[in-house]
């Protein structure tokens, strides 16, 4: 059934839902789903309902219009999502293949509202899988003297295959600024590291060093600083004093393409809402 998805946050008050659900009721809005969150450490609100998209009485262009006095009186910041439209997914990659394939897997299966679009990457060898599942393949080297032509043809690519979002699937290259601030809130990053711990390059070898008992990953939203971006989902695996960095990094490519399938999947749910670098995760 096709759902209009409305998420939001504001300032905490008393009569929010009320306002809100009745705004949606004097419509005839059906709601197959609501979630709310109240943070008393940023005294702010969040909350995402699902309306039954033919249950309204006035078309989707029409509501903000409708919706203006109520987010108005309250602060809200809001977005309108229509389930029925899936998410256009632009895919980087580098040379790994096992975070690629479980994404093509879960688009092929309908595991979420989203299509892959494109799949670009700095290395070769992942054309003929790419093509064989029938995505165009985009290899864009990166070149020493003018790396920025690298991410600037990622930039031109992304709003020609008129991306949604963008996910780094163990795309091994910093992303500047530029495209961070530009396409902010919508490139997911797959870190492979129980983040805040082993940020940057090599975390399994740094995992080692220190001698840790878990390894994990995290699956995070892209910023200007490497791996800080806000947290969608993490997991854990034992590991123990036997494992070597390849025994960890072998382990690992178990974690790490399931906590990215689930966190693009809440993602494209619309599920995720972000605030002072922290997300709420509506499951
Ligand atoms: N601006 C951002 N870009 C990227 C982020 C991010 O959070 N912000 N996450 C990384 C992911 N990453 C590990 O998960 C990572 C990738 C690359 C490097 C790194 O040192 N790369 C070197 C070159 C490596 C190579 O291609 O040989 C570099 O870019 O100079 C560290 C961590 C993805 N991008």
């Amino acid at each position: 059934m096709r759902h209009l998805v409305l998420t939001m946050s504001c300032p905490d008050a008393c009569g929010i839902i009320s306002a809100v659900s009745g705004f949606l009721a004097d419509h005839g809005g059906w709601i197959d789903e609501a979630s709310y969150h109240s943070d008393p450490s940023t005294q702010w609100f969040f909350m995402r309902q699902a309306i039954r998209a033919d249950s309204l009485d006035f078309p989707q262009d029409a509501f903000s219009d409708l919706f203006s006095p109520i987010a108005d009186r309250f602060g809200i910041k809001w977005r309108i999502w229509d389930t029925g439209q899936k998410k256009r997914v632009v895919v980087l990659a580098s040379r790994e293949d096992h975070c690629v394939n479980e994404l093509i897997h879960r688009a092929s299966t309908g595991d979420g509202p989203f299509e892959i679009v494109s799949i670009l990457s700095n290395h070769e060898n992942l054309r003929s899988f790419v093509e064989w599942n029938r995505i165009p393949f985009h290899y864009l080297p990166v070149d020493s003297q003018s790396p920025q032509d690298h991410f600037s043809e990622i930039a031109r690519l992304f709003l020609e295959y008129k991306g949604d979002v963008m996910v780094l699937a163990r795309y091994m290259r910093i992303l500047p600024e530029s495209i961070c601030t530009r396409f902010s809130g919508r490139i997911l990053n797959i870190h492979h590291s129980f983040l805040p711990s082993f940020a940057g390059a090599s975390p399994y070898r740094q995992a080692f060093l220190r001698g840790v008992k878990l390894i994990g990953a995290t699956c995070h939203y892209v910023t200007a600083e490497l791996d800080a971006g806000p947290i969608i989902e993490q997991d854990v695996i034992r590991i123990d004093h036997g494992d070597s960095p390849e025994e960890m990094a072998r382990l690992g490519r178990d974690i790490e393409k399931l906590v990215l399938a689930r966190g693009l999947r809440y993602h494209v749910e619309d599920r995720v809402l972000v605030h002072d670098n922290r997300t709420i995760v509506f499951h």
